[in-house]
């Protein structure tokens, strides 16, 4: 009989600054085309299979509104979230720095010490305007104990990496005798 692990079924929350790509890397994704216009996001939800380690996952994929230092964590916009990709562009200062407020905000919310994440640093194309080294990307995603990639959603560079690290993240914690992993329950809007 084929079992729960056939079609295992992960929510993604897809979070960061305003404009940083973070709809275009997850249209890119799902839809294999790059968006030029700008549309600011209120709130998308996609569905993709990813296979992944001989596992075909369900993903859920949530592609949120931009986030500011005021944005708040609300209880009524939790909903079970296995993992999080947390964006940041390679061309804004200001986004890699929002990347830690919106994990703290997480973790405290959530009221853990760890969850699983994954950090992007997105349009790398834009090498003549980067005011993000890779390596401040790396520092900190190590420092949170998160993986870290940078990506292209115009070139199509790494983009299905951010879904399979994150998968791995989210693998990486799930006690081998228990199917699921617990979800988080959170969602920063
Ligand atoms: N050069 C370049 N531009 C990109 C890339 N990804 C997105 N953009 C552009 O950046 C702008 C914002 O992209 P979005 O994907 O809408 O950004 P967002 O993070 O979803 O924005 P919000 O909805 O406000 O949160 C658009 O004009 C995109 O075309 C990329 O990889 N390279």
């Amino acid at each position: 009989m084929a079992g729960r692990d056939a079609m295992k079924k992960r929510k993604i929350a897809v979070l960061g600054s305003r404009s940083v790509g973070k709809s275009s890397m997850v249209v890119q994704f799902i839809e294999n085309h790059f968006i030029e216009s700008y549309y600011p996001t209120i709130e998308s939800t996609f569905v993709k299979s990813v296979p992944y380690n001989g596992t075909e996952y369900h993903c859920e994929i949530i592609d949120t509104a931009g986030q500011d230092e005021y944005s708040l964590l609300g209880p009524k916009h939790a909903i079970g979230i296995h993992g999080f990709v947390l964006v940041y562009s390679v061309a804004s200062r200001k986004s890699f720095d929002m990347i830690q407020v919106i994990y703290d905000k997480i973790i405290d919310f959530c009221g853990v010490i760890d969850i699983p994440c994954v950090i992007v640093g997105a349009k790398m194309d834009l090498k003549n305007s980067r005011q993000v080294d890779s390596a401040d990307g790396e520092r900190l995603a190590a420092a949170n104990n998160a993986a870290w990639v940078e990506t292209s959603a115009k070139d199509n560079v790494n983009v299905a990496n951010v879904f399979e690290l994150c998968l791995a993240e989210i693998e990486k914690r799930a006690p081998r005798s228990q199917p699921e992993p617990k979800p988080s329950n959170c969602l920063v809007m």
